[in-house]
């Protein structure tokens, strides 16, 4: 795949797709959920949030993407590039920001005329991701905080490691995802929440009682 060179002035095709993507955003006001245009869903590793971004996706249509998967949909296609973001993923650590911009803003771009919102899944990692996001493409209508202990968190990845094929479903990147979440990730919330538009969603229950949560925070949105 190739992806566009954000700070090279000269590529129109770049600057043509990102006033695409930043007309199409405006144009979701016309959406049933008003001014809703991106929705962030946060939280650690395991904490839930793909589970709970599949049942708003049922629910309400939105475009589940995650970062984390866009990366790993690189990573499964072989390419060079592919093999490059494995080693940084399976020790880890995080992918340079402008790549994971960069495939978000394609992905938006794809869906923009067939999508009622997105949901934008694990991203942003750090507050500068999050600053560069709101640059280019806008910045989020709601932050959905999904919040568990460290120790479910381990718990649930253990068990989903046994299935799931993921290279960093083991006990020992567990804990450096954990620890790269508490020092780098946390922090994206609480910039967020000075502007009044973090909702923490208690993850600690069965699915459906989480979903109840993140129902009733969207549907504030109406
Ligand atoms: N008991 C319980 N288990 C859950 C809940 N949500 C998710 N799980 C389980 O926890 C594991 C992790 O859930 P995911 O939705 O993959 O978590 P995630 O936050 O997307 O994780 P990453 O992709 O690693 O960031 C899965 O095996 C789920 O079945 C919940 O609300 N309650
Ligand atoms: O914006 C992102 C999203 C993911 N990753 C990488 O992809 C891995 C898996 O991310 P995912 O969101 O799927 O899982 P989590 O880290 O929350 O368990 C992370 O550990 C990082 O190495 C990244 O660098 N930037
Ligand atoms: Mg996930």
């Amino acid at each position: 795949m190739v992806l566009p060179e954000d700070d090279d002035e000269d590529d129109e095709g770049c600057k043509a797709s990102t006033a695409a993507v930043i007309t199409f955003i405006k144009s979701l006001s016309k959406f049933e959920y008003g001014s809703v245009s991106s929705l962030g869903v946060k939280g650690g590793p395991g904490s839930g949030k793909g589970t709970q971004c599949e049942k708003v996706v049922e629910k309400y249509g939105f475009t589940h993407l995650s970062s984390g998967d866009l990366l790993r949909a690189e990573v499964a296609s072989g390419s060079e590039r592919g093999k490059h973001l494995q080693a940084i993923m399976q020790k880890g650590e995080l992918v340079p920001l402008d790549t994971v911009l960069d495939m978000i803003k394609d992905a938006m771009i794809a869906k923009a005329d067939v999508s009622k919102g997105f949901l934008i899944d694990g991203y942003p990692r750090e507050v500068k991701q999050g600053e560069e996001f709101e640059k280019k493409i806008g910045a989020p209508a709601l932050l959905l905080y999904i919040d568990a202990k460290p120790e479910t968190m381990v718990q649930r990845l253990v068990k989903r490691g046994e299935t799931s094929g993921r290279a960093d479903d083991n006990e020992e990147t567990i804990k450096k995802r954990l620890d790269l979440y508490y020092k780098a990730t946390e922090p994206v919330i609480a910039y967020y929440e000075s502007r009044g538009i973090v909702r923490k969603i208690d993850s600690e229950l069965t699915v459906d009682e989480v979903f109840k949560q993140v129902s009733q925070a969207i549907d504030t949105l109406k």
